[in-house]
């Protein structure tokens, strides 16, 4: 689970995409696996010690015809809004610009911690050089270099410190949801249709769903929570209008969900777009539903439902395991389906298999299909364990994790499903050597 979100931020040429890329560095090319993904991220995870952390490269937000001094001033705020822990890069090589006094007299102002990581320091006598970035009054500061990955590890020891904890628990119990989907999609009308009461605003311009917070609430004897995917408040037009930052906020109430309902808009049907975000409802680990909104200005025969499942089956293959419910946000049609998916899906987010049901199911599954030789070795199961929910994630113990193959992984995954369902939840399986 994502413990925090760390921003990157620094005038132009820094160094910042290169301590960005030092930082996910291991995972990225995991991440990249899933397609329709935006290749130049903004956002990744890096992990230090037993804790995982969002890092978010603001440098990577940009906005056009915008002078210079407001994307920054853009960049920085973005960072304040979103990021528990800031870093502060600068650079040894160029020493203490104007640009550098402007970010860190906005940092201090911010109440959030912060840490002066003073990069490009390739050298001893660079470390020299880098004390006149005390004058900035931000405190200590981080010497590394990017570029030899020097310094790193104690940036993020220091972050592991100050990081504040997750008030994630005063969830407990509940249901927690978002809905996440391009512009104009129904977000906002699909949120009062389950609500059944306008609190939060709809509109049909572009990217005016704002203002609203987490919205608790219960439905036959469950209690949910809607958490909010609402731009920086009262900041302007201007910030929800970029699709990376939009990208950015989507993440932040996807971490804070058990299940994310990723909304396609029925009139258009599946654009581009689209893609993008399923990609993070899936790469999250959350439960997904799909839904197909705006059911109401579809065309439709007995064959309708049928073969649109087919096209997001079709387009979404890595969603696989998400339910699709087809709705009229706006009619109201089929809202009451809602509910009860969300709630099921939860369920089985947190579902727990006995050890010995579990294996039974998997040792049946490899003597009806061994898995093939591979080098003239076969990989053996000997048993497996459920090590964890949300989402479920199961233990292979085995003679060689190595002969655990994507396809035979597959299999699998499919015969844990026929056996315990788990429809909306993704399942993570490890292989791991018995000793
Ligand atoms: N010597 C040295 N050069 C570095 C180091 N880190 C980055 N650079 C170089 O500094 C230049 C700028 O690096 P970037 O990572 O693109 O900087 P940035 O801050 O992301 O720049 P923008 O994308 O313009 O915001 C590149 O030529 C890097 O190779 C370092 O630790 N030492
Ligand atoms: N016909 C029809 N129109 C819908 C439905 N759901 C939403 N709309 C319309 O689509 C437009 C956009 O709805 P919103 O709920 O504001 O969409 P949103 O995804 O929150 O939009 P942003 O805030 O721009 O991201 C509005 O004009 C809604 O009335 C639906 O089920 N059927």
């Amino acid at each position: 689970m994502i413990k925090g979100t760390i921003a990157i931020v620094g005038r132009p040429n820094v160094g910042k995409s290169t301590f960005f890329n030092r930082l996910i560095g291991q995972r990225k090319s995991i991440v990249d696996d899933t397609p329709g993904v935006t290749r130049d991220r903004i956002y990744g995870e890096v992990d230090w010690l037993t804790q995982t952390y969002r890092v978010i490269d603001t440098g990577g937000i940009q906005i056009d015809e915008q002078p210079f001094a407001e994307e920054i001033n853009m960049q920085v705020d973005i960072a304040i809004e979103e990021a528990d822990v800031i870093l502060f890069l600068v650079s040894a090589k160029e020493g203490v610009m104007s640009d550098d006094m402007a970010i860190a007299k906005k940092l201090v102002r911010s109440n959030k911690p912060v840490l002066l990581v003073v990069n490009k320091v390739d050298n001893e006598k660079l470390q020299m050089d880098a004390f006149e970035f005390y004058s900035l009054g931000l405190g200590d500061l981080f010497c590394i270099s990017s570029v030899h990955g020097i310094g790193i590890g104690d940036v993020l020891d220091k972050v592991t410190e100050i990081m504040p904890p997750k008030n994630i628990s005063s969830y407990d119990g509940m249901t927690s949801f978002c809905v996440i989907g391009r512009p104009n999609v129904g977000k906002s009308s699909l949120v009062n249709a389950i609500l059944k009461e306008d609190r939060v605003i709809v509109s049909n311009i572009e990217g005016t769903t704002r203002d609203a917070i987490d919205t608790p609430f219960k439905y036959e004897g469950e209690e949910y929570i809607i958490i909010d995917t609402a731009g920086i408040r009262k900041k302007g037009k201007i910030y929800e209008d970029i699709e990376k930052y939009s990208i950015l906020r989507a993440l932040n109430a996807i971490d804070r969900s058990n299940v994310v309902l990723f909304l396609i808009d029925g009139s258009l049907g599946i654009r581009e777009q689209d893609k993008h975000v399923a990609g993070l409802a899936h790469e999250a680990g959350k439960g997904v539903i799909i839904v197909y909104n705006k059911w109401d200005t579809v065309e439709k025969d007995d064959k309708t439902m049928q073969k649109i499942t087919k096209e997001i089956r079709a387009h979404f293959l890595y969603l696989d395991y998400a339910p699709i419910v087809f709705v009229s946000a706006l009619t109201g049609q089929k809202i009451n389906q809602i509910l009860p998916a969300i709630q099921q899906v939860h369920d089985n987010c947190t579902l727990r298999i006995q050890t010995n049901v579990l294996n039974d199911v998997i040792l049946d599954a490899q003597m009806m299909n061994p898995a093939k030789p591979h080098n003239g070795k076969q990989l053996k199961i000997y048993y497996s364990s459920q090590v964890g929910v949300e989402p479920p994630t199961f233990v292979l113990f085995v003679n060689d994790p190595e002969l655990l193959h994507f396809s035979y992984k597959r299999y699998i995954e499919n015969k844990i499903r026929e056996a315990f369902g788990f429809e909306g939840t993704p399942i993570r399986i490890l292989a791991r050597k018995k000793s």
